[in-house]
């Protein structure tokens, strides 16, 4: 499959490395306002080709995206150290207004797969300003900190993340919820199996995870600036679920016709995901606790959209 990529700064070059890499696309294009950066970009990326699978990778103007599968839009700001998502909004909903319709236009068959943040709220953005049914218009939404949530617990629990299945639900952002009471390891409830192992997971070690989930963004753009391997490997990982209409089970974002009374939101939930986009949507029993979360979640997200207009 063809994917375009727009915004070829930390996050669209580090997607398009792991698609390259990973062979889940067969030729990236890198497009960006700032041509040098995605001419650079591209061949930087296409010299790793030779040591993967093969996939052509260019860059060039929006009509390059022409009979793309499915184009990211990773383009805008993103945070400095202390900033929260949602500030973003405004200048990023900006970038959007001119990225959008380019890109309707180059590829009018495209998925459009959403980056840029605030995650939610542009791809509820995007979806009106696209007239695309919401089920082609996917933020990339917890897909992250849902790994990011597997990756902490198989480390108390000394086990391998692709054996833990937990969820992280709502904003890509302050007000996640972490799914603990659908959290299983190999079939089992989360808390036996930590049991089962020696490695309980006590009020303290959820808290800790809690905090290495929710504020690892904030700790890694104190760090480095900005987070970009762990969205771009995400972005690749949508797109492979896309090009092979694989029906995974992801925890993505897109717009909501109805959630714990708010209508109209883009949020994450696990939603099946395959070659026509968004399939179906899953709604995990969560605790009266995690609902109440999860419907603060969505009010935020609602307001934030309402406040822009869309
Ligand atoms: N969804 C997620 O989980 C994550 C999202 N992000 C978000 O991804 C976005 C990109 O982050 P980075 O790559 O680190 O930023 P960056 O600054 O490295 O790259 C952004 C690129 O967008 C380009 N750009 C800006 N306006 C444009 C326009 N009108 N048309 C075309 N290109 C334009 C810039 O030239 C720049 O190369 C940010 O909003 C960031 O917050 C970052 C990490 C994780
Ligand atoms: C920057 C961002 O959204 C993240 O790393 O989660």
């Amino acid at each position: 499959m063809k994917v375009g990529i727009v915004g070829a700064g930390m996050v669209g070059s580090a997607a398009g490395y792991a698609l390259a890499l990973t062979g889940h696309a067969s030729h990236v294009v890198l497009v960006d306002r700032n041509a040098a950066l995605a001419q650079a970009q591209a061949e930087d990326i296409a010299h790793a080709v030779p040591f993967a699978s093969a996939c052509l990778v260019t860059s060039g103007d929006y009509p390059e995206l022409a009979g793309a599968g499915v184009v990211i839009l990773a383009a805008g700001v993103a945070q400095k150290p202390g900033e929260t998502r949602l500030e973003l909004l405004g200048r990023n909903a900006a970038v959007f207004a001119e990225v959008v319709e380019k890109v309707r236009q180059a590829a009018p068959g495209a998925i459009l797969l959403i980056a840029s943040n605030p995650v939610d709220v542009m791809t509820q953005a995007a979806t009106r300003m696209s007239g695309l049914p919401p089920g082609r218009v996917i933020g990339s939404g917890t897909i992250l900190d849902t790994a990011r949530f597997r990756a902490l617990l198989a480390r108390h629990l000394g086990i391998a993340p692709q054996s833990v299945h937990a969820l992280v639900l709502g904003e890509h952002g302050d007000s996640e919820v972490l799914a603990w009471s659908t959290a299983r390891a190999g079939s089992v409830p989360i808390g036996a199996f930590a049991d089962q192992m020696g490695r309980p997971l006590d009020a303290a070690a959820r808290a800790a995870i809690d905090e290495g989930v929710r504020r690892a963004a904030y700790r890694i753009i104190a760090g480095k600036g900005a987070t970009w391997y762990g969205i771009g490997a995400g972005l690749a990982r949508i797109v492979r679920a896309i090009a092979a209409d694989q029906r995974d089970v992801l925890t993505v974002s897109i717009l909501t016709p109805e959630l714990l009374g708010v209508r109209d939101v883009a949020l994450s939930l696990p939603r099946v995901v395959g070659a026509a986009g968004v399939l179906a949507d899953l709604h995990p029993e969560l605790t009266g606790e995690e609902s109440e979360g999860l419907a603060a979640s969505a009010r935020l997200l609602k307001d934030s959209a309402t406040s822009l207009g869309f």
